[in-house]
């Protein structure tokens, strides 16, 4: 097999980002020692609040420059709530990222891995696997430099739908759904919107009508936000593969985290057409950072995504392979009893990732 060489722009960001993503680097680099077939080379790249108070600049060129040049960039976690912009808002470089790198499709799975106690008390809450597509360059983020306050009684931001950023990434959504159901899922992909107050949703709905009918084999949803918060409580079960405007996806998809154990056991990527970010969907976590209590999860998960991927997009099966792999040690090291402080264990992150590795060198391959 030829062995190829894939390129990793690493951002490890700030508080528990570096905490995660090196162990996360030690567990890819172990599933690619085993299945063979590829290496990672890897190049740390500095970006964040802290080298914004070190340098002025959170997402300094040479950066954008080395992300740009990747083949796949793993990031941490950014942000601190001290550090803020003149007009208060926080430091958020992973935000330029996406638009820089046109990352408008973000894929934040909820499963509840075998062991974890799933947060509602219904059987059919023990297999919970949904993924929630959030649009990551627009809607109401994207003139987030232009929100203004106009004067001390009032503020603005602006709501964007475009069909250039809908129509691929409906496509995308449905492609995703398909391979989903080839896969035994349920192949049902719901749009969540706001389409009865705003204009600006009632187009991303007809949008996504418009792409339906040109994917007819795909059963679709309609859903309005507010009543999906609900169902997501009520019965998350039902759901299969969601999209929606990217606020939306923000704050559905840290709730569909706490269905799963909390924001240590949500992964993302955020793909465009030729460039793609892995991270996990948690923040730099201030109250546990520097305290070895951080759940590396999550990150494993968005590396083992970044991994078939690449895998995907380069015809490597072993990299696929390996993705797999680490998937399934997750699970193994999960079902063989470790638990996160998260979930009200005793484990850190040191004993998660050595319970991972150890999981990986009797882990076999097969499609999650
Ligand atoms: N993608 C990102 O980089 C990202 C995402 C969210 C927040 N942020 C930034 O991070 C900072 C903190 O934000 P926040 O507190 O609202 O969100 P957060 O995700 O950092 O933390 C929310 C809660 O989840 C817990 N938590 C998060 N990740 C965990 C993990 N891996 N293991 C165990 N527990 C974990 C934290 O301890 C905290 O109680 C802010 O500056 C925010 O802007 C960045
Ligand atoms: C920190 C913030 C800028 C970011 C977002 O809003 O996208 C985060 O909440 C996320 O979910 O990745
Ligand atoms: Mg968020």
């Amino acid at each position: 097999m030829t062995q190829s060489i894939f390129k990793i722009a690493v951002l490890p960001g700030d508080g528990i980002g570096p905490e995660v993503v090196t162990p996360c680097l030690e567990v890819l680099n172990a599933a690619g020692a085993k299945t063979g077939g590829f290496a990672l080379e890897c190049q740390d790249l500095p970006a964040g609040a802290h080298e914004y108070l070190r340098s002025g600049n959170a997402l300094p060129g040479t950066t954008l420059d080395g992300c740009r040049a990747a083949d796949a960039i793993l990031l941490g976690a950014m942000g601190w709530p001290e550090v803020r912009y003149p007009d208060g808002t926080e430091i958020a470089p992973q935000l330029d990222l996406r638009t820089e790198l046109g990352l408008f499709a973000g894929i934040r799975p909820a499963r509840l891995i075998p062991g974890i106690s799933p947060v509602l008390a219904d059987p059919r809450a023990e297999a919970l696997d949904f993924v929630i597509i959030r649009e990551s360059i627009e809607g109401l983020f994207a003139l987030r430099d232009e929100g203004k306050v106009v004067d001390d009684r009032e503020a603005r931001d602006t709501m964007v739908i475009t069909r250039e950023v809908c129509e691929p990434l409906f496509d995308f959504s449905f492609d995703y759904t398909r391979k989903r159901k080839a896969r035994g899922g349920k192949g049902i992909l719901t749009c969540v919107d706001k389409a009865n107050v705003f204009a600006s949703m009632a187009f991303f709905r007809k949008l996504f009508d418009e792409r339906h009918a040109l994917n007819s084999d795909i059963e679709v949803n309609h859903a309005y936000v507010d009543a999906t918060a609900l169902n997501l409580v009520r019965r998350p079960w039902d759901f299969d593969v969601m999209v929606t405007e990217n606020m939306f996806g923000d704050i559905l998809s840290d709730l569909a985290a706490a269905l799963v154990g909390g924001m240590g056991f949500a992964p993302s990527a955020d793909i465009g057409k030729d460039h793609a970010v892995f991270q996990p969907c948690h923040g730099s976590a201030p109250d546990i950072a520097g305290k070895g209590m951080a759940n590396p999860t999550a990150t494993f998960l968005s590396g083992a995504m970044m991994l078939e991927w690449l895998g995907d997009k380069h015809n490597n099966q072993a990299a696929i392979k390996a993705g797999q792999l680490v998937r399934n040690a997750v699970d193994a090291a999960f079902k063989n009893g470790i638990r996160p402080y998260e979930v009200g264990g005793k484990d850190g992150t040191a004993a998660i990732t050595a319970a991972v590795l150890a999981a990986l060198e009797t882990a076999e391959a097969a499609a999650a």
